[in-house]
């Protein structure tokens, strides 16, 4: 601790008020007041808020949620956020107070694995972190444009509803679907509100939210009106496209392709989405990526075999873990038919890694092979990191189509 004045402790209801404040003006936000719906998902007991004295200067929470890891597994997770530090009381050590303590929890019984999305990107690789264990695309397409001839659009009716009306349908088809996709979160009932809050603070300037449903799917997006003397070119933001069949990710994808007066789709997607391979011309699908989830493997031991791998290995690993160094050291990781165990041992290191490192591949998204060449990864023994690349790699990119 930089200050010896500064104390830590979990939020009870009287303190919300001045966590909502030191909050807002971190993110230099406006306080989002008593009725804001992210209060519903806020764990007091899991909201730690720092003091200066009696002043609160500094908080954090941590979300209980599962994520879903290769092999159609869940996986226990802390779901990281409201990372924040009043500014005049910045770089003493604030926020690493609030990660240690986080961690620390979590290591004592808690979740193995904590996950967030950085505000920047030169924070968290310190706390162990590991950056791209999801990639994000950034995706603007153009409507009207027709599909490749092999892709079949069925006739199953899509129909715009009310929330009302889409949101049980929506709450059933994403909690099967999200069991599926790496990287997809579970919700609880209160996360619906924020994730597709809709007041008109929320809105930046585009409408309210359309529900479109499909039997085995469903689209939600906004529109973003413009236009001039020539026609209407409005926008299509999509929030979430959650499809439980290709068919009917192709069926919702030609209904926002073939809409009137629409002239493009954004949407911030995943870096495989195949409409890059169903649309006649990719092309014109402009894409940006951007690092999405952050993995924080919190114990090696306990997190490494939640998941399962594409293939055989035995490799002993050197993990470097100075913030949390109860996973320095050497580990044995052997993988027989898709299941690990990871033991401690003496042995020598085929490969040694830095924690974050871990926690970037550790959905199958950044490759070890990657980051071996980023000075990231070292191999001692020749062949084990190719061979560790291909067991971690999975037959999806990982995705996480939510911010918490
Ligand atoms: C998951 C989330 O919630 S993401 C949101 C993160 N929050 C924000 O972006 C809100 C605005 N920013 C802030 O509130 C603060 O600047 C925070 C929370 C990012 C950092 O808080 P601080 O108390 O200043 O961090 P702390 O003093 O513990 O810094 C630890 C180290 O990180 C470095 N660091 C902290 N913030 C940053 C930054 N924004 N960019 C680069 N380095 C940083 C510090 O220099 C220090 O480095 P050192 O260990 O080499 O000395």
């Amino acid at each position: 601790m930089a200050d010896s004045a500064l104390s830590i402790r979990t939020i009870d209801r009287s303190d919300v008020p001045e966590f909502q404040r030191v909050m807002a003006w971190a993110f230099l936000d406006e306080p989002s007041g008593e009725d804001s719906k992210w209060l519903k998902v806020l764990e007091h007991d899991r909201a730690h808020a720092v003091f200066d004295r009696d002043e609160m200067i500094g908080t954090a929470a941590v979300l209980t949620r599962e994520l879903t890891v290769p092999g159609d597994r869940t996986a226990p997770v802390g779901a990281v956020t409201v990372v924040s530090v009043k500014p005049g009381h910045r770089r003493r050590g604030v926020a690493t107070l609030l990660m240690e303590t986080q961690l620390h929890g979590m290591h004592d019984g808690g979740e193995p694995i904590a996950i967030l999305w950085a505000s920047e990107g030169s924070i968290y690789r310190r706390y162990g972190y590991g950056e791209y264990a999801t990639t994000m695309s950034k995706m603007k397409l153009p409507t009207h444009m027709p599909f490749h001839a092999g892709v079949h659009v069925s006739d199953m009716r899509i129909r715009q509803v009310t929330r009302e009306e889409a949101l049980p349908f929506m709450r059933e088809v994403h909690d099967r679907v999200r069991r599926t996709r790496v990287g997809w979160l579970s919700r609880v009932e209160h996360t619906w509100d924020v994730h597709l809050g809709d007041r008109e603070v929320d809105r930046g300037g585009l409408t309210a939210y359309r529900y479109a449903l499909h039997p085995e799917g469903y689209v939600v997006f906004r529109v973003k009106h413009d236009g001039d003397s020539t026609g209407p070119r409005h926008e299509l933001h999509v929030r979430e496209l959650v499809c439980e069949t290709d068919q009917a990710y192709a069926d919702l994808y030609r209904f926002l392709l073939d809409m009137d007066l629409a002239s493009s789709i954004s949407f911030f997607s995943s870096w495989d989405d195949p409409v890059l391979h169903m649309v006649d011309n990719p092309r014109k699908v402009v894409r940006e990526a951007s690092d999405a989830l952050w993995v924080r493997i919190v114990d090696v031991d306990r997190a490494l075999p939640l998941r399962r791998y594409s293939s055989d290995v035995d490799s002993v690993l050197e993990v470097e873990d100075r913030f949390c160094p109860w996973n320095s050291g050497r580990w044995r990781f052997t993988v027989r038919g898709g299941e690990a165990v990871v033991t401690r041992t003496e042995d020598p290191a085929d490969v040694s890694l830095d924690i974050a490192a871990l926690g970037s591949a550790f959905l199958g998204g950044a490759r070890l092979s990657v980051l071996k060449r980023a000075h990231r990864v070292a191999e001692h023994t020749p062949g084990h990191v190719d061979a560790l690349t291909i067991a971690f790699l999975g037959a999806r990119e990982p995705h996480c189509p939510e911010v918490f």
